[in-house]
């Protein structure tokens, strides 16, 4: 059913009976990872199964992958991981802490963009994996009029494990509407001067805050199998060179700065160094003072809140290190905010100006 609650007007020339159509607008969509809806067994198993069961995500063939994640990984995972989502819970708004914030940042770029291209566009999110649907967002945008979509899945550089499988979901949906709109996706972004500044800026803030400035900062990027690597996937690169745009846009030498690998998942051999091993290398060293980012997510979530400001930094801790200052996500930071609406006017360019 075309949605007719807005502006709707019926083609010129057209017979009387003929549907109306809501006025024409451009949609931009944000999408994130997605997230469960409760930390219980059985939201953390849904959520898991359907994550783990991407093909993307794990490429190993189904008839040896499923069994092993079905009646072993689904059995355990969801109470631990279930255990770590509760530490870190938003439990006020009953979410996530990635569902707040992306939220929070939908609502910021949504006034930014209404700012700049009045009501000509519409900006919602949606998440892969969970809720709200990819699909579900996608029809909601068309039944509103979007004859044109913009797609942009909110990583800064890409990785099949992500970029690649959000676009494959909003491709898969527009595979069963039947008038299509017109769409592009975002290319990452790791590497605009915008982003890195933003990232400079938070770094510079955080440091300004301290009473004495880290040995070193640790760039912690979500990790990949390193065979992901070897078969393509630009992941890696594009970190590294997140890195080092840092590194020479805060004016630091090589030695103020390190890229390292978390959250290793399965027997594979992943990206290296492992952030959870480099810390506790460094506190060994002496580098006892260490302040530590993640530049790959544009969201604070389990990673970053619980896998590194509690798991990272247990480990840093153990190895003698003294202090360990977590340099939160960009979130819903003006700076951030500014750089990703910068880049969504980029990509708009011939359909609105
Ligand atoms: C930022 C980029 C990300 C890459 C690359 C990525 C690859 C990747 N992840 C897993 C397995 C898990 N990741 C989990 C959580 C998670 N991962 C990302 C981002 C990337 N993942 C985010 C933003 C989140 C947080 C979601 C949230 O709700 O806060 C999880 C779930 C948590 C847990 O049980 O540990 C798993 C599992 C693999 C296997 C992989 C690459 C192959
Ligand atoms: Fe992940
Ligand atoms: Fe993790």
């Amino acid at each position: 059913m075309l949605d007719t609650t807005n502006t709707a007007t019926r083609p010129r020339h057209a017979p009387a009976d003929h549907p109306t159509l809501p006025e024409e607008k451009v949609g931009i969509l944000l999408a994130n990872l997605g997230t469960p809806d409760n930390y219980d067994y059985w939201s953390m198993r849904r959520y898991l199964n359907e994550f783990l069961s991407d093909k993307r995500v794990i490429d190993y063939a189904s008839w040896k992958w499923q069994p092993l994640l079905q009646l072993i990984i689904l059995s355990k995972r969801p109470f631990t991981s279930g255990a770590a989502y509760k530490s870190i819970w938003n439990h006020q708004a009953g979410e996530s802490p990635l569902m707040t914030i992306t939220r929070q940042q939908t609502a910021k770029i949504k006034d930014a963009m209404e700012q700049r291209y009045g009501d000509r566009v519409m900006v919602d999110f949606c998440m892969r994996y969970g809720n709200p649907s990819t699909r579900s967002k996608v029809r909601a945008l068309i039944d509103a009029g979007c004859r044109k979509i913009l797609f942009f899945p909110l990583y800064p550089q890409y990785a099949g494990a992500t970029s690649a499988t959000a676009n494959d979901a909003f491709f898969r949906a527009l595979m069963t509407e039947k008038w299509q709109p017109t769409s592009r996706t975002v290319e990452p972004y790791f590497d605009q001067p915008a982003y890195i500044d933003a990232l400079a800026q938070s770094i510079e803030r955080a440091y300004a805050g301290l009473e004495k400035r880290p040995d070193i900062l640790v760039c912690s990027y979500h990790g990949v199998p390193i065979r992901y690597l070897t078969e393509g996937d630009p992941y890696h690169c594009q970190c590294q060179k997140t890195t080092r745009l840092l590194k020479e846009r805060l004016g630091w030498a090589d030695t103020d700065i390190i890229t390292t690998f978390q959250s290793k998942f399965g027997p594979e051999v992943w990206l290296q160094p492992y952030t959870v091993e480099e810390v506790a290398r460094l506190a060994a060293r002496g580098k006892t003072n260490i302040a530590i980012c993640a530049p790959a997510f544009s969201a604070d979530c389990i990673e970053t809140l619980e896998e590194i400001n509690e798991e990272i930094k247990e480990s840093f801790e153990h190895a003698g290190g003294e202090t360990f200052t977590y340099i939160p996500c960009l979130n819903d930071d003006d700076a951030h905010i500014a750089a990703l609406s910068g880049v969504i006017e980029q990509n708009l360019r011939g359909w609105l100006d």
